[in-house]
This record gives structure tokens, C-alpha cells and sequence, in this order.
């Protein structure tokens, strides 16, 4: 018998494709080490050309999971991904509440020489639309992420459709990055993390991390690759699984860049569209 590794939560949508949702999540997790845990939030009909149809789990049962989860399994660490509707959302803010998890990776909590996290740090992607454009969040919904959600959150990790949504910014080099990230900032993440793989004319993908003073930029080539569905939720499951690990923030978010970087790199083809990235790459297969 192993030892119990770390746990993680994600909260967050099914996509039946095995690419992106919390099938993305749970792989990333077990290829960061980690156990991972699910509340499920909706089941999306979705394959590699797109989401079909959607299903919402009502909002008493996500929150049922979280509390479930988290009061015997025990996590130290959890994420949103596809959050649906801002019932959904409500029911998640005041259930994340009631069982001690967000913001976390507290830089002055550190500084005051408490620790490195006060609470159990909570990743919020404010994940809106799914590759194909198919809405994934209500219309109504981003205004409860950034009201309920963020000023929950150790670290927010908006894609730059998302950051336009959020505080109505188009990010197209390092100056508008940096003014997004303040401006996101100032919604109550202790970090965010301003993601670059929509500036597809950029020969390099730029990742800017911002704790409200300092910045750290994660770059690296483009790779060409068409196939990156899922790419934002394993990022964000990954550094959600370095988080449960006990790593603090800029370290969480570092290992997990390492962690994409190879995974866009073996990503591969599925179906007649869009494609994974992959953790196959970290998993031995069973002789
Ligand atoms: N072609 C690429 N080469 C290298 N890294 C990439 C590439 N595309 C995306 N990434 C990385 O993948 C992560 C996700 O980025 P992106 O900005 O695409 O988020 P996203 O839109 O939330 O993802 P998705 O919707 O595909 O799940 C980022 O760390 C980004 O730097
Ligand atoms: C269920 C689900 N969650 C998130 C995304 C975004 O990658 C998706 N396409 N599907």
C-alpha cells in the first residue's frame, strides 16, 4: 500500500471528447502527482468540432460534491473550470465559504512569517466559451466570477477573450498585458496570470504573473500545433496540483508552464478537429 498523496478539487463541466473540462483536470492532476477530486457542474455534449449540447447539474448538488469532498477526503488545493450559470456560481461562493477553501498563497502572510497560505488556495479560470466560440458561462454569469469568485481566489487564470470580458481590455503586447493584469487585479485575485496562446501572430507565447507588485513572465516558442483544446484548463489543474504539493504561487505557476509547454508539444490529433494537448508522455503505460 502507497502512501495518500495530495488531494486537489476541481469544480468544474464534462466534456464526453476527453479533451478539455475535468477530464482534462484529472489528467493533469495524476500527471502532477496528485489525487483528484470532482464536483461536477454540467455534462456538455462535445467532441473535437465543437459542444453540442449542454446539461447543468443543479446547484444544491454541486455544492453537495464540494462539501463532500473537502469535509472527509480533505483537499489542499481547488479550481473552477466550466461553471455554467451563476446560480451555479453562488452556490459555489457560499460552499467554498462554509468549508474553509479559497485565496491562499497569501505573499503577505508569507512576509508576516505565517506560512505561505492561510487557507486552502482556490484557482479560478474564468473559462466562458469553448474553443469553437460555443458559449460555456451564461451572459449574466462573468459578473458573479469577477464579484463572488475572485476575491476568493489565490490566483485567476483568464485566457485574452476572457481578460476583454472581464475588464474590457485587448491585450496585443507587454504594455496592454500589464495594464490587464492591475486591472484584474484590483477585481481581489492574490495573483493572476494574463495567458498569451490567443495572440496567435506571436512567433512566442508570453504568460504574465502579477501579485499586485511584482511580475514574472513565462515565455516561450509558439509551437506549432493546431491541436490545444484543453490547453487553458490543464494549465490551470496543474498549477492547482503544485498548490496541493505545497509549493507557493510563482513556483506552483512555473512547474505548471513546464508542465504545458511539454504537453502542447505531444499534443495530438483527434477526431476531424481540434486535438488535446497530452499527459501521455508522463504516465507509463501498463505491461
Ligand atoms: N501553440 C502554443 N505553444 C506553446 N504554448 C501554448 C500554445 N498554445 C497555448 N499555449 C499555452 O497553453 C496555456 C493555455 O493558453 P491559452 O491562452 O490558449 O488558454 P485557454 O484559451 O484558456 O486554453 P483552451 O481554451 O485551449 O483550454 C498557456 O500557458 C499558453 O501559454
Ligand atoms: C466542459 C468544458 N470545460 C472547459 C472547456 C474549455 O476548454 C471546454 N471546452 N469544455
Amino acid at each position: 500500500m502507497a502512501d495518500t498523496p495530495p488531494r486537489a478539487l476541481t469544480i468544474a463541466g464534462s466534456d464526453s471528447g476527453g479533451a478539455a473540462g475535468l477530464e482534462a483536470d484529472l489528467r493533469a492532476m495524476t500527471a502532477c502527482g496528485v489525487h483528484g477530486c470532482v464536483a461536477v457542474t454540467a455534462v456538455t455534449v462535445q467532441n473535437s468540432l465543437g459542444v453540442t449540447g449542454v446539461h447543468l447539474v443543479p446547484p444544491d448538488t454541486v455544492a453537495a460534491q464540494v462539501r463532500a469532498v473537502v469535509t472527509d477526503i480533505g483537499v489542499g488545493a481547488a479550481k473552477t473550470g466550466m461553471l455554467a450559470s451563476r446560480e451555479i456560481i453562488d452556490a459555489v461562493a457560499d460552499v467554498v465559504d462554509e468549508v474553509g477553501v479559497g485565496r491562499g498563497a497569501d505573499p503577505d502572510a508569507e512576509r508576516r512569517g505565517a506560512g505561505p497560505s492561510t487557507s486552502v488556495p482556490f484557482v479560478v479560470d474564468p473559462v466562458a466559451a469553448s474553443m469553437a466560440g460555443e458559449p460555456l458561462l451564461a451572459e449574466d454569469a462573468m459578473e458573479a466570477i469577477r464579484g463572488r469568485l475572485f476575491p476568493r481566489a489565490a490566483l485567476a487564470t483568464p485566457n485574452l477573450d476572457e481578460v476583454r470580458l472581464l475588464v474590457g481590455i485587448t491585450v496585443t503586447d507587454a504594455a496592454t498585458a500589464r495594464e490587464a493584469a492591475e486591472a484584474l487585479h484590483a477585481l481581489g485575485p492574490r495573483y493572476v496570470l494574463v495567458k498569451g496562446g490567443h495572440l496567435r501572430g506571436s512567433p512566442e507565447v508570453v504568460d504574465l504573473l502579477f501579485d499586485g507588485e511584482r511580475t514574472w513572465e513565462f515565455t516561450g516558442p509558439r509551437i506549432d500545433t493546431p491541436h490545444v483544446h484543453g490547453a487553458g484548463d490543464a494549465l490551470a489543474s496543474a498549477t492547482c496540483a503544485a498548490l496541493a504539493r505545497g509549493l507557493a504561487m510563482p513556483d506552483a505557476v512555473a512547474s505548471a508552464e513546464r508542465y504545458i509547454r511539454r504537453a502542447v508539444a505531444e499534443s495530438y490529433p483527434l477526431g476531424a478537429g481540434v486535438g488535446p494537448v497530452s499527459p501521455l508522455w508522463a504516465v507509463q503505460p501498463h505491461r
